[in-house]
């Protein structure tokens, strides 16, 4: 068994009746939408009604505690409440300081929205270096070498909504 990613589902549990919000920035794109579709996959295999995961996007990474925030707030106030909010971005370090600061700023910014909101951020941030590690850890790359992480995203998002219910 690989050291890393995600350990044994302790169980497997029934997303049935859950309300799951994904909410992705449109940088990278092709990166984004694979991520955005394994969560969807392994979020389909635990139960969750495709009619019960509602998407938006934002444009950029920087976006998305802002977004996710108002996100939440506009599905409670129109009567359908979510249980869990999956915030989807892809970084990618570049020649300035650019990466950095938005990686460490939305990162502790996703961290303190759980409190703001009271239901499970899911942290779906990939910070990589290189196009290729994006690509990997998206399961993009030719060799489809890596895992892709929308899935743990997914897997993580059923345990705490249903774990954790309010
Ligand atoms: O989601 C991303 N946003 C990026 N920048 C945009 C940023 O998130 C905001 O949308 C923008 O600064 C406007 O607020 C990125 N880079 O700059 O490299 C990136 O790699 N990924």
């Amino acid at each position: 068994m690989a050291v890393k990613g995600l350990g044994q589902i302790d169980q497997q549990y029934d997303g049935s009746k859950l309300r799951v919000g994904i909410i992705h920035a449109r940088w990278n794109r092709v990166i984004i939408d694979a991520l955005v579709e394994g969560a969807i996959a392994r979020m389909s295999e635990l139960g969750v009604k495709e009619e019960n995961i509602v998407v938006e996007t934002v444009p950029g990474s920087f976006e998305l505690p802002f977004g996710s925030r108002k996100f939440v707030e506009q599905q409670a106030s129109k009567g359908t409440p979510l249980d869990v909010v999956i915030p989807i971005g892809v970084l990618i370090k570049g020649s300035t300081m650019h990466f950095e600061y938005i990686s460490e700023s939305t990162t502790n910014a996703l961290m303190a929205l759980q409190d703001k909101v009271n239901i499970p951020v899911i942290f779906g941030l990939l910070t990589c270096l290189t196009e290729e590690q994006a690509m990997a850890r998206a399961g993009v790359d030719e060799a489809k070498s890596m895992h892709n992480h929308g899935e743990d995203w997914g897997a993580a998002a059923v345990e705490m909504a249903v774990k954790f219910e309010n």
